[in-house]
């Protein structure tokens, strides 16, 4: 089986703060699958939205040494297994499957899966959510997952109260199957507050919500304490909190 693929990395979690279902700070290995179908306006993995643009994936040689091998793509699904294998330090918490959007190449993604849950390992899966009839595929596999809830400024696609929908579709999928799921919510300097609190309205009962600052981070701090307050007096004050991208102020991958 093939698949295009990005990168395999180890490094650990940075983002999802200490809301329940988060593995900040737990070591994994991480999984980039190249291609998106949404063009979230600050992604920081813009160069892997177009997979026809992504010739080759690249793996990591040990951790933490910047030592990369490289593969052409399509990548075969044997040569991603081998690749994570040869990740496991031994102290690995999960597999993360990232990209891109891993969804969408969701045979692939479930085959990984199932082998990975096979061998002992769990399964997170970091995902836009926005395609809940794939997401049911691969439910009953993921052990954690961490939804995002695209806000307006993101820009992601044309009908974005459609698309936050249908991630809460998703993150209900995830949680009915058993998943440890929470919702991660970008916002930046022009977040509305009124969406802030529509997001957390679908959210409650249902999902805990981390928010977290575009990066570079442009959000003053009262707009911040604005946003995390509206959110938290709607769903309650247990189910709301902050996360960065802790590897970014870490300078690893
Ligand atoms: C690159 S995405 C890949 C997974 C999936 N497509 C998604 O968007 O959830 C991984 C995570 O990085 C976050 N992210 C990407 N660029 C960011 C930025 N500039 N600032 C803050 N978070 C960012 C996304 O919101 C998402 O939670
Ligand atoms: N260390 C680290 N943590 C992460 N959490 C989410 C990431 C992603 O790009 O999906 C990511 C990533 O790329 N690196
Ligand atoms: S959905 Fe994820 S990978 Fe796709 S553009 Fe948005 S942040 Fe980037
Ligand atoms: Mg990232």
């Amino acid at each position: 089986m093939k698949l295009v693929m990005a990168e395999v990395f180890n490094s650990w979690q940075g983002e999802g703060g200490s809301v329940p279902g988060s593995a900040f700070g737990r070591r994994q290995i991480f999984v980039r699958f190249a291609g998106c179908d949404l063009n979230c306006a600050w992604c920081d993995s813009k160069e892997y939205i177009d997979a026809s643009r992504v010739s080759r994936w690249r793996y990591e040689v040990e951790p933490f040494t910047g030592k990369f091998e490289y593969r052409p793509n399509p990548a075969e699904l044997d040569d991603v297994v081998d690749a994570i294998l040869r990740l496991d330090t031994g102290d690995v918490h999960s597999v993360s499957y990232t990209g891109g959007e891993p969804t969408l190449q969701i045979r692939a993604l479930k085959v990984l899966m199932e082998k990975m849950k096979s061998l002992g390992l769990d399964n997170f899966l970091e995902t836009h959510g926005g395609l809940p009839e794939l997401i049911r595929e691969v439910a009953h596999l993921t052990d954690y997952a961490s939804v995002d809830i695209k806000d307006e400024t993101a820009k992601a696609t044309g009908d974005w109260r459609a698309l936050v929908l249908r991630e809460v579709e998703s993150i209900r999928i995830l949680k009915e199957a058993g998943a440890r799921v929470y919702a991660k919510l970008v916002v930046t300097s022009e977040t509305k507050i009124e969406n802030v609190r529509w997001y957390a309205e679908l959210l409650k009962g249902l999902a805990p919500l981390v928010i977290q600052p575009r990066e570079p981070i442009e959000i003053r701090q009262e707009k911040l304490v604005e946003l995390y307050r509206e959110a938290s007096l709607v769903m309650g004050r247990k189910n709301v909190g902050l996360s960065f991208q802790v590897h970014k102020y870490l300078n690893v991958l």
